[in-house]
């Protein structure tokens, strides 16, 4: 049985959580370079804490200039165990009108500009992403949404786009109506797929803020738009996470759906040909492999 260390990463409009005790601002150094920021530490109900503005406090970082994987590895480095995403998204859907949360589990991954694995030449590795999402956080999140008494709709499908502009109408009407999408935003891929190979528990909860620029009776999103929704939602959010360590508790039994040992059998590259640069820097990520 290990210890539970909760992370929080906050999208656009959630730059920081409160009511954590010792809380402090730290940084991580890591091997793949700089992350959007230090991270806050704490205790939350006697669970650890760990909370990493995605976007840099201030909003510097754009999605496409995030560094993901120092950020992902930064948190696994800390002692993460469990990451939650929470992030601003338009809704395809009707029924998740802006204001609401939906527990996002699965993504389609449309960027093309981004650092997408730890691994590469040297030490290849194809970890499973077919359930992208941890169910187990996943329910935990909507618990913790429903004892808020916040909207939310557990499942839904959210389009990553490259950005940082918006969609056309005719992309937006493509993911909803042909794609079955439900949600887009700009940053949870690679993030979800870093936290797999990193075999950290990930979840996401969509804080909906505008119907992107497919609904007839809607102007389509902008900048402002998002901004009039997004402090209620950040207020929800911060509710939400303060919900979570009476739901995962202190310490922390391996993931039932085999999260944390996601590379088990996922690295291909013979032991003798491994680039020892390479490894060095997997040592938090893969380092229980390695
Ligand atoms: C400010 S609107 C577009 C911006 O908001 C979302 O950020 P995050 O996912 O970090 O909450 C979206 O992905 C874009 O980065
Ligand atoms: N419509 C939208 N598209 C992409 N990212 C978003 N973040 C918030 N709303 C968004």
């Amino acid at each position: 049985m290990g210890e539970t260390m909760i992370g929080i990463i906050g999208g656009s409009g959630v730059y920081d959580i409160d009511g954590l005790e010792g809380a402090e601002w730290r940084r991580v150094e890591s091997p793949w370079g700089e992350a959007s920021d230090e991270i806050l530490f704490g205790t939350l109900g006697g669970v650890k804490m760990a909370f990493l503005p995605r976007h840099g406090r201030g909003h510097v970082q754009s999605p496409s200039s995030i560094n993901y994987r120092a950020n992902i590895d930064a948190l696994k480095r800390a002692g993460v165990t469990d990451v939650i995403s929470v992030s601003a998204c338009g809704s395809f859907r009707e029924e998740m009108a802006p204001g609401d949360f939906v527990v996002v589990d699965q993504f389609i991954d449309r960027t093309f500009a981004r650092e997408k694995s730890f691994f590469g030449p040297g030490c290849v590795a194809h970890v499973s992403v077919a359930h992208p999402t941890c169910p187990r956080l996943g329910a935990a999140v909507t618990e913790a949404a429903k004892a808020e008494g916040i909207r939310v709709h557990r499942g839904g499908t959210y389009l990553c786009m490259e950005g940082p502009q918006f969609s056309s109408q005719a992309e937006s009407l493509l993911y909803r109506e042909v794609w079955k999408c439900d949600v887009v935003g700009m940053t949870n891929m690679p993030e979800a797929k870093l936290a797999r190979e990193a075999e950290l528990c990930y979840a996401s909860v969509a804080m909906i803020t505008d119907y992107d620029s497919w609904h007839p009776g809607h102007d389509a999103v902008d900048v402002a738009a998002v901004v009039a929704v997004l402090s209620g939602n950040a207020e929800k959010a911060r509710g939400l996470v303060r919900r979570l360590p009476g739901l995962l508790g202190p310490e922390r039994a391996p993931c039932p759906h085999g999260c944390d040992r996601a590379l088990e059998h996922a690295l291909i590259t013979a032991p003798a040909q491994r680039a020892p640069a390479l490894l060095a820097k997997l040592d938090a990520v893969a380092g229980r492999v390695l």
